[in-house]
């Protein structure tokens, strides 16, 4: 059947956006009654879970008025196997088999994102992370803020994202009884709590690091990288609950298990998208395979939520989950569960992962258990030029009738880079971020800036590394002000062009096609 849909800005045809590779396997339903705000981004928190019609795409029928929206199931997210990913453990320099990159490059075409199988990181490891962190979400609230650390800005130890954190007073402020649920965090008022760490090499040990220099210990422990201004911010030590070790064990484990997985995707991704595979391992690592990379591993506990009468009548609608975004990094993998995750519920109202479709549209991601979900970034959209585009995703609210008993937990790595990309280490000493949409181009801009006082002039001193790129009102609730290039706009266009500077610089010529690109952007040398 060919159903008309498109944004409430323009009529599109369901045939005529999706790419040819890709439209077999959506599934176009039509659902409720159309919103008044219309758009892909409105979701707000206010509005929460009704607001599954902000994920849909309006149907028109001729020159009717929008009556109905129509959402997508991506069912069938395009499953690569990546056979253990033997070919990478064969040596540095062994490209990946032309068909699997060629099923990445499909699989990213068609839904921006693919499924992976046969991915080396073992499901006990990954099962581990579950159980252990569970038992420390389950812990009353002051016992887990112990192990809060930096105003809960630097992916370490437990954290709540500001917007999260102000619900969670607000509720804590109110008469929830006790037994209002089994689970703490739901009877606390948590939306969405996670528990990070950084690169076991690094960040285990930091209080070696000032005596390394007079014992003679590792040689990173003399390394300039780690010991800088800029090691502080992107490196800081991971923390862990005092009282037992099982849940550190658990996460640097699974950190080493993601850290080898995550190499293979960088290759894997920068092969799909014609870029050098080499050019971007050094992002990750030095020429002597020192850690470069200042990846994150996090567990996320999504509580389930509370029947409307239980809840303090001033918060009875909740937050979203986690609204839409991209993650900074070059790619974030997912491991999920398949019964929080079906991908059979409503996209809206899943309580689950859902993702952007190239369309426009949003879909469900059904997780399985044997697979991984790779999702790329900001920084890889950046670092090819716009030939992988970084996925906006988000996590919504439960439809009422599961709510109850909706609790999710994600388990997920954020690859990150050295930071900004080749730049000398004097010079990104001391630069900080922000937290909002500009952390790239802020990286870009902090490439012409001289010195570290420059930097820090031109951003100001706060920094998180949870900088995404929001689709929706969240990075204006980040503390601060806000970057003039908040949002996808028409200058992104000057911005890819800066971005060809970085991208010549690790040995790729600028790009002049689009292959991946539903929209053609032109790129000036
Ligand atoms: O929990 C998930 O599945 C996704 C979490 C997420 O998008 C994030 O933490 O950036
Ligand atoms: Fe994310």
């Amino acid at each position: 059947m060919h159903v008309p849909v498109g944004p409430s800005s323009g009529v599109r045809s369901c045939t005529e956006a999706w790419p040819r590779s890709g439209r077999r396997s959506i599934r176009i339903g039509v659902c409720m009654s159309h919103s008044r705000r219309g758009g892909f981004d409105v979701l707000s928190e206010a509005w929460g879970c009704q607001l599954a019609v902000a994920a849909c795409a309006y149907v028109f029928r001729g020159r009717r008025k929008p009556k109905a929206t129509a959402f997508a199931l991506a069912n069938d997210v395009p499953a690569v196997d990546l056979g253990g990913c033997s070919w990478f453990r064969q040596g540095e320099d062994s490209p990946p088999p032309t068909e699997m990159v060629a099923a990445v490059r499909q699989a990213l075409a068609s839904h921006g994102l693919f499924s992976a199988r046969g991915h080396g990181v073992p499901l006990r490891v990954v099962q581990r992370v579950r159980s252990e962190s569970m038992a420390f979400f389950d812990q009353p609230l002051e016992m887990k803020q112990c192990c809060a650390v930096h105003n809960m800005e630097r992916n370490r130890g437990y954290e709540i994202y500001p917007h999260h954190q102000r619900f969670l007073e607000q509720w804590q402020g109110a008469s929830v009884p006790r037994d209002a649920h089994a689970e703490p965090s739901a009877v606390q008022g948590v939306i969405c709590e996670r528990f990070c760490c950084g690169p076991p090499s690094i960040c285990e040990v930091k209080s070696d690091k000032l005596e390394a220099k007079s014992t003679g210990l590792d040689a990173w422990k003399l390394d300039d990288f780690y010991r800088s201004e800029y090691g502080e911010v992107f490196f800081p030590e991971n923390v862990w609950p005092s009282d037992c070790d099982a849940l550190k064990r658990a996460m640097l484990e699974a950190y080493d298990a993601f850290e080898s997985f995550s190499e293979a995707v960088l290759l894997l991704l920068a092969a799909a998208s014609g870029v050098q595979p080499s050019s971007l391992r050094s992002l990750l690592f030095d020429s002597q395979r020192r850690v470069r990379h200042s990846s994150m591993l996090q567990v996320c506990n999504y509580p389930s939520l509370l029947p409307r009468r239980l809840r303090p009548p001033e918060l009875s609608v909740y937050q979203l989950r986690a609204k839409a975004h991209q993650d900074f990094g070059a790619f974030t993998v997912l491991a999920r569960c398949p019964g929080s995750d079906s991908g059979r519920a409503k996209c809206g109202q899943s309580g689950a992962l859902e993702v952007r479709l190239p369309t426009g549209a949003w879909a469900c991601v059904p997780a399985r258990e044997d697979a991984l979900t790779v999702m790329p970034g900001t920084l890889i959209e950046y670092l090819t030029a716009g030939r992988c585009r970084g996925v906006m995703h988000r996590v919504s609210n439960p439809r009422p009738g599961l709510a109850a008993d909706s609790r999710r937990l994600s388990v997920t790595f954020t690859a990150a880079s050295r930071i900004p990309p080749c730049l000398p280490l004097e010079t990104c000493g001391g630069w900080v971020g922000r937290s909002g949409s500009a952390f790239w181009e802020q990286c870009l801009v902090a490439m012409r800036c001289s010195s570290s006082a420059d930097i820090a002039r031109s951003f100001g001193s706060a920094y998180s590394c949870k900088a995404t790129r929001r689709g929706d009102s969240a990075s204006r609730e980040m503390a601060g002000p806000v970057p003039p290039w908040t949002s996808r706009r028409p200058d992104d266009h000057a911005r890819y062009c800066g971005v060809n500077a970085l991208v010549a610089e690790l040995g790729q010529p600028p790009s002049t096609d689009n292959q991946f690109l539903p929209l053609p952007i032109a790129f000036a040398r």
